[in-house]
């Protein structure tokens, strides 16, 4: 230990010391975490909970999931750790008896909490498994490599695999299945709290284009929640080959984002430009720009996004934040962005005002106006 550090331990009090050292432990150890979370959606636990009536005891618990005999007794470490991190609830059940005299030992049952209760029926699972996936880990061990590599390169995931994210989907098949799942099931639930906490978004849009709309779960939640729009779903010819509407209002148009927006009253953009550069955020939306004003009515772009660090925030939403941006940066050298970072591209795109509302956790709504 150097000197300077020793005799700063030296008058650092005990506690504070001791305190340091869990911290370090929690943080070193702390992607055993994403790992038992990780564990827990492949083995189907939530959904077990859920089968159990929300809450089960480990015997019951263990069955439910069949688990092999020889892997039982460690199912308690397993529920302990993610209970403890507040995955799920853990309630003591008194041993029946009291003192030395009682009949049974006393037990644990496990339940389903608002944070669990996302994953039960698939979810956001796959959102759960694309963040913990093999491809996201080996890049993420890139990342000491990558920031000692000079010049503006390639990003950590290109480092580790050879290519880009969406390189990858358009021939690794159970990559792109991977990501189209996990952003189809963000977007089912996010649907539902966009109709929830500001439908009013959607007065008076009569077409929807959604670049970069994936699957089109979106634009079919936005479709059946307001009638009023017909919706079409922009996204690249891997992506939209092969699918189906599941909604008469909703039609795939296979393009380039970069190259063409088709005209339309708005233009939705649901966590796509965070996947992208300052530089090519101003070129998309020039495009978009020129989508939603190309109507007798002037249109709007609405872009669902992070902006960071709105005092609105809670400390967990900022958390959440900057573990996405890092994810960005790693996988794309993008980012999410602060107010000041979305005011500055809007405005080289020549957008004139913008309506922000942070009302969807760790992503906000904004409405952009030509
Ligand atoms: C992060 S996903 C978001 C999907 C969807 N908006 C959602 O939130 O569920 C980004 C989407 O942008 C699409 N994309 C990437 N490059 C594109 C391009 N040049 N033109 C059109 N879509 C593109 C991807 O295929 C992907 O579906
Ligand atoms: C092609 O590779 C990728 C595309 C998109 C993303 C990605 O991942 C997530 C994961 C989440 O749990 C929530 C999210 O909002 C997102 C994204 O917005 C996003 O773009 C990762 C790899």
């Amino acid at each position: 230990m150097a000197e300077e550090s020793r005799a700063k331990m030296a008058t650092t009090s005990s506690a504070e010391l001791l305190q340091a050292e869990s911290e370090l432990v929690r943080h070193s150890l702390g992607y055993l975490k994403s790992m038992a979370l990780h564990s827990a959606v492949k083995l189907g636990i939530p959904d077990a909970l859920h089968r159990c009536g929300g809450a089960a005891s480990l015997p019951d618990l263990s069955s439910a999931l069949a688990l092999p005999c020889s892997k039982r007794p460690y199912l308690s470490r397993l529920m302990k750790m993610l209970a403890v991190e507040g995955i799920f609830t853990a309630v003591d059940v008194p041993a029946a008896g009291e003192g030395e005299g009682a009949a049974t030992a006393p037990s644990v049952r496990y339940g389903l909490n608002p944070v669990s209760r996302l994953l039960v029926g698939g979810g956001v699972s796959p959102c759960v498994l694309m963040g913990t996936s093999p491809l996201f880990l080996e890049a993420s061990l890139r990342l000491p490599q990558w920031f000692q590599r000079d010049g503006e390169g390639e990003p950590a995931f290109a480092m580790a695999h050879g290519e880009s994210p969406y390189a990858t989907t358009g021939h690794d098949m159970e990559f792109n299945a991977l990501v189209n799942e996990a952003m189809g099931s963000d977007s089912r639930y996010m649907a539902e709290l966009v109709v929830r906490e500001c439908g009013e978004v959607f007065t008076g849009v009569t077409s929807l284009v959604d670049v970069g709309g994936g699957n089109g779960t979106m634009a079919a939640a936005i479709a059946k929640a307001f009638p009023h729009v017909r919706c079409s779903v922009l996204d690249l010819p891997h992506v939209i080959q092969g699918l189906v509407s599941t909604h008469e209002s909703v039609e795939f148009a296979a393009g380039d984002m970069m190259e063409y927006v088709p005209p339309a009253d708005a233009v939705l953009l649901k966590c796509v430009l965070h996947n992208w550069s300052d530089q090519d955020c101003v070129k998309i939306l020039t495009k978009c720009k020129e989508a939603v004003a190309q109507g007798a009515k002037a249109g709007k772009v609405i872009i669902i996004d992070a902006v960071v660090g709105s005092p609105s925030h809670s400390q967990q939403v900022l958390e959440a934040q900057v573990l996405m941006d890092m994810q960005m940066m790693m996988l794309f050298m993008s980012k999410e962005r602060e107010e000041l970072n979305w005011q500055k591209i809007f405005t080289e795109a020549g957008f004139s005002h913008y309506k922000i509302q942070h009302v969807l956790g760790m992503r906000s709504i904004i409405q952009l106006y030509p």
